[in-house]
């Protein structure tokens, strides 16, 4: 089997997230490769050492190589998967082979057919082994190689994880392990969402005692929807759950906390969507996120009302709609 501490790993996508990533891969001195979808980008990391466009921050390692060639990416032991979770799909889909282990780290479901990016890169990359990797981890501190951990998720258990954590963790980068790979993925996807809410709050100038109310009671939304789809408990109160709910629901450095507070300040949601560059996943992952509680009977208002906005909702009617529903007791089923 391939992969161990010599395994060749890259990084499929060279937006923020999977710049960082390469940063903190390259910060042993190791060689890595980076597939960057802009042609122009893949002439900037290499000559400049720099990404502009998405991470303007960092100064690049000199050991990382950036290529525009998906053949090249076939070739590896591992890769971090780092695209938009809705090209996903199109970008595995072009490489001509899988490598081994494909390590998935967008957050997100794919509109349409409703289904997480395990699924998807099951549906695609047939005979590859998959991971989740998720947690609070925002790109422009891991770049700069300030620390954090992270859930890696291997449906493989323990083996993979330690082949994969081989070649990944790094003295200031922490995978923790789990194998509920479902888990992982619900907190990313679901916090995204609950983070446009959180800058809705903030933006509406509603206060912090509304932010931490609506943390709480969007992590029990989170919480309900993983059950239904099989999440355990114990993974949403981890790294990918509430450690990365709690960063992103509380800083502008969020494009999601960000995207929402200029809604909350009055801005429409078309002119925020309009020609946007960087991605806030959020936004395209409520209203599938919608519909598969709807069927599955889950009750998730936060997550509605943040819907709600997206598709021109007014701030101070949806927070009001919220308010005004019936009290309840804490725990339970309802919402
Ligand atoms: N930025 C961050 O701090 C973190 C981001 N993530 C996740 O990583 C994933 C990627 O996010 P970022 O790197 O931040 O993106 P970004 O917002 O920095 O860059 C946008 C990316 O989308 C790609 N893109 C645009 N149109 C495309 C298309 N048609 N086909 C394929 N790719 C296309 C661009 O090439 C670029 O790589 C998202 O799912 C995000 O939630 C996860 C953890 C941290
Ligand atoms: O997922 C992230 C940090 O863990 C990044 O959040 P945003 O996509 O909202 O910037």
């Amino acid at each position: 089997m391939s992969g161990g501490q010599n395994g060749r790993v890259g990084v499929l996508g060279a937006g923020a997230w999977g710049t960082a990533l390469a940063q903190m891969l390259a910060s042993d001195g190791r060689k890595v490769l980076i597939w960057a979808r802009e042609r122009e980008l893949v002439d900037e990391i290499n000559s400049a050492r720099s990404n502009s466009i998405y991470l303007p921050t960092a100064t690049l390692a000199d050991t990382i190589h950036a290529t525009g060639d998906l053949v090249d990416m076939a070739k590896l032991d591992a890769l971090l998967v780092v695209t938009p979770a809705q090209h996903m799909r199109s970008v595995l889909a072009a490489m001509p082979a899988h490598p081994h282990d494909l390590v998935l780290c967008s957050k997100g479901i794919e509109a349409g057919s409703g289904r997480l990016m395990n699924h998807v890169a099951k549906d695609v990359a047939t005979g590859s082994a998959i991971a989740i990797l998720s947690g609070p981890t925002f790109a422009h501190e891991v770049a700069a190689g300030l620390p954090t951990a992270v859930t890696l998720a291997c449906d493989g258990g323990e083996k993979q994880w330690n082949r994969i954590s081989a070649m990944i963790a790094r003295p200031t980068f922490r995978p923790y392990y789990s194998d509920d790979i479902i888990g992982a993925e619900i907190g990313g996807s679901v916090k995204n969402v609950l983070a446009i809410a959180c800058g809705v709050v903030d933006g509406l100038g509603l206060g912090q005692n509304a932010r931490a109310a609506l943390i709480a009671r969007g992590y029990a939304e989170m919480l309900r929807f993983g059950e239904a789809l099989g999440a355990r408990p114990e993974t949403l109160a981890g790294l990918c759950g509430l450690g990365d709910l709690v960063l992103t629901c509380s800083s502008t450095s969020s494009r999601n906390f960000s995207l929402g507070k200029a809604l909350g300040e009055g801005m429409s949601a078309d002119t925020l969507m309009a020609d946007r560059r960087t991605v806030a996943e959020g936004a395209h992952t409520a209203p599938v996120l919608v519909e598969l509680a709807e069927q599955r009977g889950v009750a998730m208002p936060i997550v509605e009302a943040v819907h709600s906005l997206l598709t021109g909702g007014a701030p101070r009617e949806v927070v009001s709609d919220l308010l005004s529903r019936p009290l309840r007791a804490e725990q339970g089923p309802a919402g």
